[in-house]
């Protein structure tokens, strides 16, 4: 066993987190620790001499970073503003004043001044954490007074048992020092030993760690640093689906509300007020047939049953006469506009013509189709009709729409947090009822960059030189923000070069909600998205690797807001096509939807019966699948292809699901036919 020690260096002053490059003491920490033997510096900060500022970074970087040894420097001494020892004490599990005695008994015989250092140490979970003065001088001497010993205390803090120090310690075969001492068998954030570090390379930078933002040192990813000297493992925590998950939509705050027209615009949209109607509908009592309106009472039916309806509900008008038989067309009420606003009134025995939409006459009680009534006397030059004899028998209200009976003024029609969809039912209930505009949610825009020097358009019409590729990832992401009705902005194609990057992504940032890139987040030396991140736009990534298949090097970062206001998201997706494509479903679109005020933003999922064996990576993995409803009503699901590799788009051909498979365990390794596994659904149901 053996493994690294990963040590954070933390500079505290007041001067150094204003000007960075007043920071001595922290870079000559630095190269201390990089000369040790297996000993790396694997983040590195500046905060004030501000108790809190220190407490969260040390905090951070013991149990999250989980890093074996921690080393401040600054803020020991007797200064008024000095609390280094203030705010670590209440840090730590257990103080080590073996160690600070040592440190202390090795200065003192330099200088008498250290009696003026108040430096403390102790052990905060598995963290050893040591503070040191703020001086060049004294790091070094106090980090050569302890660093021989530091693999071994470190050992016996993560409950080793020391044996490998003590036999060396009785004569083993190592020539001088201590063996580093295994910790994790596989450090998700180890890095090997001897990389380039920003401290001497290029000037100071500051990180500032919270939560389990995955911030380096990000010149030993790319910029500027030569090859030889890169990190040879990624220093980005690999963390679960759902922590990356969280950790987005947990950042993704709904946009501000506007007022929109009511028209096809609004489709997608998310209404932000309740809409309560002003307008009755109908409006006026409508005749909802071709026919008559007639008075009702007793109608005698054809089959001589008789209808009677009480005075209380027909009122004075209706009389014994009214019923199947014979009467005269006193009035037509066609569907228009009245010219003088009024209906025409009927009187008991009166009847009138009326089409589908026609205002009642005043009066009315039903309406009777043409179907049911004979042209008894028409005028004698045939244009009016005098005499209809009714034959049905009719129910009181009978075809027709009484005022509000569809919509009442002052009925809440629709809720804040409704979707307007695109079958059309919101944006026709809004019309019907004479709403202007509503209230609702911005729709956020999202930007689209394709990286690599290898990439072209796909549609340039010319031959593929060797070594190029398509650029397949910004159609088929712009296709599907498209579908899930987003605006979106076509940010083209950039090389793998830092100014083009920076440029490209400034320019998108500034137009765009979410900026989407898709390649250069691995392990390469092209691969320059997440230290121009972090180094040339500010950003904070929240995360650079996700244990998951595909789309594992997946990068979220928030970047402050050039128009001010909310950050702006970045995503940097994978450059392999499915890894882009099924991250993007799995991500972004949710970030969108969230973004865009809809309360439920992420995918629905069903439990399928898997059509085959499907045997489980080590990665939790997404495989691309057709989710189908057997004739016998059953759920079943299907891969799509066996090869789900993550450059091979044709895997995503004819999906419309995402089978969640867990990782691969030692109890279990593969799912049987017929067992259900959840699966996602991306697409309508195959
Ligand atoms: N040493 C390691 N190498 C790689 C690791 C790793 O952990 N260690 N991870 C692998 C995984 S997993 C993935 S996924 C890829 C991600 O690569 P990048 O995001 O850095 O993307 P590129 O290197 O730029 O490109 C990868 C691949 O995709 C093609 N590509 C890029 N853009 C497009 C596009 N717009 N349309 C179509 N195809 C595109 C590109 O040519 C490459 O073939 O890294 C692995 N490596
Ligand atoms: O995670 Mo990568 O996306 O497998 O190919
Ligand atoms: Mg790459």
């Amino acid at each position: 066993m053996s493994s690294t020690l990963r040590v954070g260096v933390l500079t505290i002053s007041d001067t150094a987190s204003q000007d960075p490059a007043a920071d001595t003491s922290g870079p000559s920490l630095c190269h201390l620790v990089e000369a040790e033997p297996r000993c790396t510096v694997a983040v590195t900060a500046c905060v004030p001499d501000d108790q809190k500022a220190i407490q969260k970074t040390v905090t951070a970087w013991c149990d999250d970073l989980d890093l074996h040894l921690v080393l401040t420097t600054g803020g020991t001494g007797f200064g008024v503003r000095d609390c280094t020892p203030e705010a670590v004490l209440p840090l730590l599990d257990r103080q080590t004043p073996g160690i600070s005695h040592l440190i202390f008994a090795k200065s003192i015989q330099i200088t008498p001044f250290a009696a003026l250092s108040r430096a403390v140490s102790g052990i905060r979970g598995q963290t050893l954490v040591l503070t040191f003065p703020g001086s060049p001088k004294a790091v070094k001497e106090n980090f050569e007074a302890v660093a021989k010993m530091l693999p071994h205390a470190i050992d016996l803090a993560r409950g080793g048992t020391g044996k490998k120090t003590h036999e060396k310690m009785q004569g083993g075969s190592r020539p001088s020092g201590v063996a580093p001492v295994a910790t994790e068998e596989k450090s998700q954030t180890e890095s090997s030993h001897g990389h380039g570090h920003g401290h001497g390379h290029g000037g100071h930078t500051c990180f500032h760690h919270s939560d389990r933002e995955a911030r380096t040192d990000a010149a030993s990813l790319g910029l500027g640093t030569p090859v030889s000297r890169r990190l040879r493992k990624s220093p980005y925590p690999l963390i679960p689906m759902e922590e990356a998950l969280s950790s987005v939509m947990d950042r993704v705050v709904p946009l501000p509300s506007v007022q929109k027209p009511v028209d096809g615009s609004l489709i997608g949209a998310v209404l932000d007020e309740d809409v309560v109607a002003v307008e009755a509908v109908p409006g006026y009592r409508a005749s909802i047939l071709d026919g008559y309106a007639v008075i009702g009472n007793v109608i005698n039916c054809l089959l001589g049953v008789e209808l009677w309806w009480t005075e209380s509900l027909c009122g004075k008008l209706f009389t014994d006469t009214d019923g199947p038989g014979q009467y005269p067309v006193t009035a037509v009420s066609i569907a228009t506009a009245s010219s003088d606003g009024s209906a025409t009134t009927l009187l008991p025995g009166q009847i009138a013509r009326i089409t589908t939409g026609g205002a009642l006459p005043e009066g009315a009680t039903a309406v009777v189709m043409v179907e049911d009534t004979l042209l008894v006397k028409s005028s004698e030059d045939g244009t009016r009709e005098e005499t209809v004899e009714i034959l049905a028998k009719v129910r009181m209200g009978e075809a027709i729409r009484e005022i509000g009976s569809d919509i009442q003024v002052g009925q809440t029609v629709l809720k804040k947090g409704q979707v307007i969809s695109a079958v059309g039912g919101e944006i026709g209930v809004l019309a019907s009822i004479g709403v202007q505009k509503v209230l609702v949610r911005q729709r956020p825009v999202v930007g689209f960059l394709s990286t690599g020097n290898e990439v072209v358009n796909h549609d340039n019409g010319e031959a593929l030189k060797m070594g190029q590729i398509r650029d397949s990832n910004r159609p088929t992401l712009i296709a599907a923000t498209k579908a899930a009705g987003f605006d979106y902005l076509d940010l083209g194609i950039a090389p793998d070069s830092p100014e083009d990057l920076e440029a490209a992504i400034k320019g998108g940032l500034a137009k765009c909600d979410i900026v989407v890139t898709t390649g250069g987040v691995s392990m390469g030396e092209m691969d320059l998205l997440k230290p121009i991140l972090e180094q040339k736009l500010g950003a904070t990534i929240h995360f650079g690797r996700i244990m998951m298949k595909p789309g594992k090097p997946t990068t979220f970062a928030t970047v402050p807001n050039p128009n001010g206001g909310q950050p702006r998201l970045m995503f940097a997706l994978p450059g392999n096509p499915v890894s882009a494509t099924v991250t993007f479903h799995l991500f972004v679109l949710p970030a969108l939807r969230k973004l865009a005020g809809y309360e439920k933003y992420m995918w629905p999922s069903v439990q399928a019966a898997v059509a085959h064996d499907v045997r489980l990576d080590e990665r939790p993995e997404y495989q691309r699948a057709v989710v189908s409803v057997t004739p016998e009503g059953s759920i079943k699901v299907q891969s799509t292809d066996k090869n789900q590799m993550s450059s091979r788009m044709v895997s995503m051909l004819g999906a419309n699901s995402l089978m969640v498979l867990p990782g691969r365990t030692a109890e279990r390794d593969s799912v049987s036919t017929g067992q259900k596994i959840e699966c996602l659904l991306i697409s309508n149901l195959g």
